[in-house]
């Protein structure tokens, strides 16, 4: 698939940091004083058993949630309110594919196109590349799961976002998609980019700027 995708300066050492959150649900302490910093070029994998809070950390990095305390900072510049710079340097999937299912894959792509900043595409060749030739033009209420989960994946091919938070995206796939989603995710740091992951699969990708971070469940 030859789409061009862009290279980010990686002057800024740290592009998002986040210092001593803390989360509560239902009157139960998801975590507390947790820190983190994401850089240029690293993969930072949120690990912790269900329940344990990793969807509730995505959703506050994300700028989806806040949280009881704690700070953000993005491009050392503090996340309280919305930020539009930000937003248009993330590209959030969550644990939901994200997808409209009465629309086709190809009406997807064009929605997300016409809401974000997403790279001109032969949309075509990029779903064959996803393997979803000759699924183009049906609602995607008809593919199956792994297949939805592809086409909301299409994203990660066209977007310019250098910051990727992704909560479970390995959600479906079969091995071959998942082989190609890790391979993926390399030629992304490798430009620059930065991401945040939760999966409950072990990571095989081989790359030296791999994190993990690990949320203990608590009663
Ligand atoms: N909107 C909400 N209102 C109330 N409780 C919530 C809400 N969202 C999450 N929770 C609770 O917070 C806890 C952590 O949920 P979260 O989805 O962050 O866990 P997780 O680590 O992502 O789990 P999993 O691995 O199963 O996806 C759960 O006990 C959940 O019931």
């Amino acid at each position: 698939m030859n789409i061009a995708q862009p290279t980010f300066a990686v002057t800024e050492p740290i592009l998002l940091s986040a210092t001593a959150l803390s989360c509560v649900k239902q009157d139960r302490i998801l975590f507390e004083q947790l820190s983190l910093q994401l850089k240029p070029g690293e993969l930072l994998q949120i690990k912790g058993k269900n329940g344990a809070g990793k969807s509730s950390l995505l959703r506050i990095l994300a700028g989806l949630a806040r949280p009881d305390e704690g700070e953000l900072h993005y491009l050392q510049q503090p996340l309280n309110h919305f930020n539009t710079d930000y937003a248009a340097n993330l590209c959030f999937i969550g644990h939901q594919s994200g997808i409209h299912e009465q629309l086709t894959a190809l009406e997807n792509l064009q929605f997300w196109r016409a809401a974000a900043d997403l790279l001109p595409t032969d949309d075509f060749a990029l779903l064959a590349n996803l393997g979803l030739a000759g699924l183009e033009d049906i609602p995607c209420k008809m593919l199956s799961a792994g297949q939805q989960r592809r086409v909301s994946l299409a994203r990660l091919w066209t977007t310019t976002a250098q910051i990727w938070i992704l909560d479970e995206p390995f959600t479906a796939l079969d091995q071959s998609a998942i082989a190609q989603l890790q391979q993926h995710f390399i030629q992304h740091l490798n430009r620059g980019g930065a991401i945040i992951l939760t999966t409950h699969q072990a990571l095989t990708l081989q790359h030296p700027a791999l994190f993990a971070l690990e949320i203990h469940y608590r009663w």
